[in-house]
């Protein structure tokens, strides 16, 4: 952008310039077809003044454009005497033009046209520097603001799509790829992956009691204590309302049992600011060579009903019966 605004600041005045110099410099051609006589009765015949002025085949410029502007229209004999003199000397000239003129194919003298294009260059720049601050400002309103507010509201679309808005933690609807890249790595190298559900028990109660906000803010404890607890290889998951799932790496049944209950008791003694236990159940199973997403799911699900039936707060395993299931 500063690039464009310098190039146009050097650019437009440049050629304004030009554009005027060729411009005098053509008319001065023209001129120089008449001889100095029929110039003289020209000059005669009208307002020296308004006639240098007005007739832009003169200098090039119109009475109201050369207002301001030092011009000078000059007629010399060939003996180099002065024969018409219009508009004060510029000085120092900016351009100065000599043309011959001729006398019936005779040189008879000049004509020397002298014009300041000082204001005119002030002018142009002035202009340029608008052009170039406008078209700046007119990118950064149209095209770069607008541009990066997209970009942001995309970056946030994209980020609300794949995280849950209350806790920050991913969704179950992008985990599927990350579960499949997970298990085409455990069966390469011969690891073994394992679930973790778990839910808050008796959630309802606490809504109940303490209030929605207070809920959420239970919600959001938890999911930070869960999230300081497991590995940063391990993926944290709000699966639903009060239920979250840990996929857990390179972790056998056994492993994955120890850290379902290392998770139960951080839960059960924090302090969750409501003056009463939040405890948590769990259901732990390991996931076969080849197997679903939903399937391991369902057996970790199955484990968690089970946890709850037998009195909540407490981790319970994946059974092999609970495979048909
Ligand atoms: N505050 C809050 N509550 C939620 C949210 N999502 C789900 N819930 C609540 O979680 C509660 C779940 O209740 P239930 O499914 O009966 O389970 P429970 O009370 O935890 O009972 P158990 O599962 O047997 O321990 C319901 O009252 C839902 O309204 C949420 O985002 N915020």
């Amino acid at each position: 952008m500063v690039v464009i605004a310098l190039t146009l600041t050097i650019l437009i005045p440049v050629m304004h310039f030009n554009l005027e110099r060729h411009f005098i410099a053509g008319i001065l051609a023209t001129l120089s077809e008449y001889s100095a006589k029929q110039i003289m009765e020209k000059v005669i015949a009208r307002n020296p003044t308004l006639w240098s002025y007005e007739d832009p085949r003169f200098v090039g410029l119109l009475r109201r454009e050369a207002l301001g502007r030092q011009v000078r229209q000059a007629v010399y004999k060939q003996d180099g005497t002065l024969l018409i003199a219009l508009g004060r000397h510029p000085d120092p000239p900016t351009i100065k033009e000599r043309a011959p003129l001729f006398d019936a194919g005779v040189p008879v003298g000049y004509l020397e046209t002298s014009a300041s294009l000082e204001p005119t260059l002030r002018i142009s720049l002035t202009i340029a520097l608008f052009m170039a601050l406008g078209g700046s400002i007119a990118i950064l309103l149209f095209d770069v603001f607008p541009l990066r507010q997209l970009r942001r509201a995309e970056s946030r679309i994209h980020y609300l799509a794949e995280h849950d808005p209350l806790t920050g933690l991913l969704n179950r609807y992008v985990v599927e790829p990350r579960f499949e890249q997970e298990m085409h790595r455990a069966e390469r190298y011969g690891l073994q992956l394992s679930l973790i559900l778990f839910d808050i028990d008796h959630f309802k109660r606490i809504n109940d009691c303490f209030g929605h906000t207070k809920g959420d803010a239970v919600l959001r404890q938890l999911s930070l204590l869960a999230e300081r607890h497991i590995r940063s290889s391990d993926t944290l998951v709000r699966w639903g309302g009060e239920e979250f799932l840990v996929i857990s790496t390179h972790t056998d049944l056994t492993m994955a049992r120890e850290q379902a209950e290392k998770l139960r008791r951080i839960v059960e003694r924090a302090d969750f600011g409501i003056g009463q236990k939040v405890t948590i159940s769990l259901g732990v199973s390991t996931c076969e060579p080849r197997s679903s997403l939903q399937t391991c799911v369902d057996r970790a699900d199955a484990a968690l009903y089970r946890a709850k039936c037998e009195g909540h707060n407490r981790c319970a395993l994946a059974l092999p019966e609970d495979c048909e299931q």
